[in-house]
């Protein structure tokens, strides 16, 4: 009986005992388990985050708008124009040469001291009145007027008052070409552009593109801006496209950005987000057979 007893008091201790030994593989079990499940929370978090790091990675490196900034709206370029020489391309061996005019050196700059503020107000006002006639029902508006004369009384005044000629001394003097044998082409043509989406190819002016190759007689662009980037809108600023990176210009009324107009300077207008923004794209070629001159008065 008392061995009984003890055997049952064994097997009661025997059951205790197992029961704790089961207890506490089942608690390791869980403690493993859960460790294990925090191991691999955290592996996915960290693979999130690498993986997010990539992606930002690769869409910065897309991101054309942050490499460098050229010139500023906020900057004041003047009296000397900023200048940045590119080696030229090869396109000008496809044309004839003009001494004295053809680009030998190649590269854009910058100047805000050639066309004033107000002048830039008056220019703007006449292509607000002249497209508000009509306009594209997409983002992008132009109105070309080539060589800006005006019937005035007896004889003709020109719209542009001198810009163009202002315009032409600069590059001529930035390329250290003889003005006189540049010559205004055509197109020469406001733009208006706002957020308005596309309807038509005719409003997708943000692409890519060599003016030489686009309009084929320009030898050197250039854009004179009517408003303000920032203030006026916001978007639209120019970019230069080089293999290394993209350069911008951010407009502001009254300042003029020129280039010699081959491969050299591949371009693009950013997307328009706000607001509206206009400007004047005056162009010049070395081709008296592309030049366009005044009305002569009879
Ligand atoms: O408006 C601009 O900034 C550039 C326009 C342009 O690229 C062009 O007219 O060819
Ligand atoms: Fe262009």
């Amino acid at each position: 009986m008392a061995l009984l007893r003890m055997r049952t008091a064994q097997g009661a201790n025997a059951t205790e005992i197992e029961k704790k030994i089961k207890r506490g593989n089942a608690l390791r079990q869980g403690s493993a388990w859960r460790g294990s499940r925090g191991l691999a929370a955290l592996l996915a978090v960290v693979v999130v985050c690498v993986c997010a790091a990539a992606v930002w990675l690769y869409v910065s490196s897309l991101d054309s708008e942050i490499t460098e900034t050229l010139v500023r709206q906020a900057e004041l370029v003047s009296p000397r124009p900023r200048v940045y020489s590119v080696p030229c391309s090869e396109d000008y061996e496809n044309y004839k040469r003009y001494p004295g005019c053809t680009p030998l050196k190649c590269g854009r700059a910058v100047t805000d001291a050639v066309v004033t503020r107000e002048e830039s107000q008056v220019l703007k006002r006449l292509a607000e009145r002249g497209l508000a006639l009509a306009g594209s029902d997409g983002g992008a508006s132009i109105l070309d007027l080539h060589s800006g004369a005006l019937s005035m009384g007896k004889q003709f005044v020109n719209i542009y008052r001198n810009v163009r000629e202002r315009i032409q001394a600069e590059i001529a003097e930035t390329f250290g070409l003889d003005p006189t044998l540049l010559y205004l082409t055509k197109p020469t043509f406001f733009s208006r552009i706002n957020g308005t989406i596309a309807k038509t190819q005719h409003d997708e002016y943000w692409h890519p593109h060599i003016d030489k190759v686009t309009y084929g007689s320009f030898d050197y662009t250039s854009l004179l801006y009517l408003s303000d980037y920032g203030s006026d809108f916001t978007g639209g600023r120019f970019i230069f496209m080089d293999d290394n990176g993209n350069r911008t210009v951010e407009p502001r009324a009254g300042r003029v950005s020129f280039f010699s107009s081959g491969t050299e300077n591949l371009h693009r207008v950013e997307k328009v987000e706000w607001g509206t923004r206009f400007a004047i794209t005056v162009s010049f070629t070395c081709d008296p057979a592309h030049g366009i001159s005044d009305p002569a008065i009879p």
